[in-house]
Order: structure tokens, then C-alpha cells, then sequence
């Protein structure tokens, strides 16, 4: 592979409110310096698409947003959520969790029923009242465009959805809990081109009241769904910018040659 300068790098200041933000995150795996100096600013009610080869770091990176790293890996740097560094040690990662939920590549329904799905988080979290629950149920399912295909058969087993309904389904769990951040990590990677569509229509609906960020591959995705993207190279943000300026007129080489598919 060309090298490329990890000290040329195009990142723009977020214009619009932001919804979060790292400075300098850095992501060891033992020896493995894995993500190095990664400051980005998220903005609140868009898309932003984290693009890259394989191995480039989006996942590592997405998973250090809500947490998901804690035992895996070691990460230094700030993340800031609402004044707070939520990377910092006395922080309640299950607290974290509700503000900032996963949405994970595989749908990863639990073995319950459609309804239990979705209400089981809150149950958890002290929501015990039927019509609040049911409300809830409607709600979380009509934002992840389901509910049409799901309201006769809420009783019945999640396990029995298709593999998009049952990614949507993920999310609407996620959605029930009313976050302020979803994190997507290739949502899409493991359906047919119609559930990934419908995956696609459902984030530019829930864009209207969540902060959306999306690891894809799909270079296509990417500029058809986010609003912003940043562009991952060996475990460094090389390029940051909205989605139309850096797919048409990219300011680094490396991104230009990964987007015109002469990377490598
Ligand atoms: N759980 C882990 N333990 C050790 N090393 C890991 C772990 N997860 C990722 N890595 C390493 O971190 C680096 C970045 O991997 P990561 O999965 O974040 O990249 P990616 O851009 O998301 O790749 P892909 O698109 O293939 O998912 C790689 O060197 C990978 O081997």
C-alpha cells in the first residue's frame, strides 16, 4: 500500500450544534496502537458515516462511544457528552449507555417476543406501567418503520423476524429507550439490498430527532444517507468534512484514492 502522511489531514470544525465530541482519543490493545489522535466533532440531528479500509479503525473508534471498549482495550483521551468526559473514570457506563446506544453489525434480537424486545430495558429501568409500555412498544417500532409489518404478531418470536425486520427491530429496542446518540456499526452489511434500503429510508427518518453515526464500508451508503463523514486510515482520521465535499472534491490523497477505489 502508497504511504501516506498521518500529519496531512483535512478536519473541519463542526459548524452546526454538537451533539458530542473526542479529543486526542487514543485505543491501545496491549502493544497495538491501535487509534491514534482522534479529535472529531459530531453533529447533533445529522448522519455522520465513518468510512475506511478494513482495519482502519471505525470500529474500535465507534466502540469507544458508548464504552464498549472498557476491558477490551486502553483508551485515553476525552469524549465529551454534555460537559461531561464521558471516557473518564468514575463515570456509570450503564448510565452512558442510555444516552448513547449500539446497534450492532449482526441483529442480535433477544430469544423473547416481539413486544418483550423492546420492553424488557425497560422494565430494567423501572417502567412498569402497561400503557406506558405499550406506548412505548408503538413508538419505538413506528420510528424503526416496523410496526406496519409487526403490530398483529407482537407476542410472537423475535427469532422468527427476517434478518432486516429483526435489525430494525434492534434498533427500535434502542430507540424505546429514547437515546440522544445512535451508534451504527455496519448495520446493513449482512442484508439483501431491499432491508438495507429500508434500514437506509428508517435512519433518515430517526435523523429528525437523533444524532446519527454510522461505520460503513459502503462508500454508496455513505454519500446517499449521512451528512458528514470522516475518512479512517490505519487508525488515524485523515479527512472530516461534509458528506458531498469529501466524496466530490477531497482535500487528502489518501481519501481521494480510497474513494476512486486505487487504494492498496
Ligand atoms: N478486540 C480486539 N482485540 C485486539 N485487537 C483488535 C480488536 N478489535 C480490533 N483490533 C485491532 O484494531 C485495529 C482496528 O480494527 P477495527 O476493527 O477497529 O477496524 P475497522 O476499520 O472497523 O475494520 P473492519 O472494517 O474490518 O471492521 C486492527 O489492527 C485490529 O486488528
Amino acid at each position: 500500500m502508497q504511504n501516506y502522511s498521518f500529519d496531512d489531514t483535512h478536519i473541519i470544525d463542526m459548524p452546526l450544534e454538537k451533539v458530542l465530541t473526542t479529543d486526542n482519543l487514543q485505543v491501545f490493545y496491549g502493544d497495538n496502537h491501535a487509534m491514534h489522535d482522534a479529535t472529531l466533532e459530531f453533529p447533533r440531528y445529522r448522519i455522520t458515516a465513518l468510512i475506511g479500509a478494513s482495519g482502519s479503525g471505525k470500529s474500535t473508534y465507534l466502540r469507544c462511544l458508548n464504552r464498549m471498549n472498557d476491558r477490551i482495550a486502553t483508551v485515553k483521551g476525552k469524549i465529551m457528552y454534555r460537559d461531561t468526559d464521558i471516557n473518564s473514570q468514575n463515570i456509570n457506563v450503564y448510565e452512558v449507555r442510555k444516552h448513547i446506544s449500539m446497534v450492532f453489525q449482526r441483529p442480535n434480537p433477544f430469544a423473547k417476543s416481539i413486544r418483550e424486545n423492546i420492553t424488557f430495558a425497560l422494565k430494567r429501568n423501572g417502567i412498569k406501567d402497561k400503557n406506558e409500555l405499550n406506548k412505548r412498544v408503538e413508538e419505538s417500532l413506528k420510528a424503526a418503520a416496523l410496526w406496519d409489518e409487526v403490530k398483529d404478531e407482537l407476542d410472537k418470536s423475535a427469532l422468527a423476524l427476517s434478518g432486516g425486520q429483526a435489525q430494525r427491530l434492534c434498533i427500535a429496542r434502542c430507540v424505546a429507550m429514547k437515546p440522544d446518540i445512535l451508534l451504527l456499526d455496519e448495520p446493513a452489511s449482512a442484508l439483501d439490498p431491499i432491508s438495507t434500503a429500508k434500514i437506509e429510508e428508517t435512519l433518515q427518518q430517526l435523523r429528525k430527532n437523533y444524532s446519527i453515526i454510522i461505520v460503513t464500508h459502503n462508500m454508496q451508503q455513505a454519500s446517499r444517507i449521512a451528512d458528514y463523514t470522516a475518512f479512517f486510515h490505519m487508525g488515524h482520521v485523515l479527512e472530516f468534512d461534509e458528506t458531498e465535499k469529501l466524496f466530490t472534491n477531497p482535500q487528502i490523497k489518501a481519501t481521494e484514492d480510497y474513494i476512486s477505489g486505487n487504494f492498496g
